[in-house]
């Protein structure tokens, strides 16, 4: 059975983000994500792992002015400079977090900029900062994000967009983050999809569809996902990126699952 993390910046928010690491690992985590690690001192972070015994799973590079709106910055040819520099300060959390995957948000497509400059822009930031990774030994992963409900205008939002830039990066270290919810929401046919793309997946994220809640609310079958996945031999983590419909607590029924 894959292992479970819990997504920080969504799971356990009744309490204030230092003490959700003690509540996912009484909770049963083993592993944790978030959004971003950069606002806090990483020794503050690594401490909080360590005393819980948790794993950090991933986390994302900068991704620009996230409370302005911008939702990454790897497609946008006049911030290379700024998306360089954010991988180079990913790099020394990750050192520091023992995290061995970073996720890169392609950033949304303002309207006039040419379709054609922002792949080759994305192209050649992918390339580079994979470069920097791989003497790290760190995976970078590039998310399809829904662009019909929460990120219109997100330049990756297929899987098939992320399979031909991994095709032209060609490089071992950089891997598809399939999030199940964002998938289902622009292809369905989850489990085939899986199934053929499972050897350029380097991270799974999970929440029912719709409303983003928890395993249960909605319309996937996540006993029958989590069996497959068990089936297929996908060992990666399944991190649980879920807005609980309730309290975190009420929420975490979908465990049973996966025993
Ligand atoms: O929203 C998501 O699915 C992400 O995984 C993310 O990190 C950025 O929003
Ligand atoms: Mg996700």
């Amino acid at each position: 059975m894959p292992q479970f993390a819990a997504n920080l910046s969504m799971l356990f928010t009744e309490v204030p983000f230092m003490e959700r690491f003690e509540q996912a690992r009484l909770a049963g985590f083993t592993g944790v994500e978030y959004l971003f690690p950069y606002e806090w001192p990483a020794a503050e972070l690594q401490q909080a792992l360590r005393t819980n015994s948790l794993t950090q799973v991933l986390f994302n590079l900068p991704p620009g002015d996230w409370g302005g709106g911008e939702r990454g910055i790897a497609c946008l040819p006049d911030r290379v400079e700024e998306f360089r520099e954010g991988v180079l300060q990913a790099i020394e959390y990750a050192r520091a977090l023992e995290c061995t995957r970073v996720n890169c948000l392609a950033g949304l497509k303002p309207a006039d900029l040419d379709e054609d400059l922002a792949w080759q822009t994305l192209v050649e930031n992918v390339r580079w900062a994979a470069k920097q990774l791989e003497a790290e030994g760190i995976t970078l992963c590039l998310e399809a994000i829904n662009s019909r409900v929460d990120m219109p205008g997100f330049f990756l939002d297929t899987s098939a967009r992320v399979m031909r830039l991994l095709e032209e990066v060609d490089m071992d270290n950089v891997r598809l983050q399939y999030d199940l919810y964002h998938m289902q929401i622009m292809e369905g046919d989850l489990l085939r999809t899986v199934e053929c793309l499972l050897p350029w997946i380097g991270h799974i994220q999970f929440a029912d569809n719709p409303g983003r809640h928890e395993p249960g609310t909605g319309e996937i079958n996540f006993s029958n996902v989590f069996r497959e996945l068990d089936n297929l031999g996908y060992n990666g983590w399944l991190s649980a990126e879920y807005r609980p419909a309730t309290t975190t607590a009420e929420s975490l029924g979908w465990f049973q699952l996966t025993s």
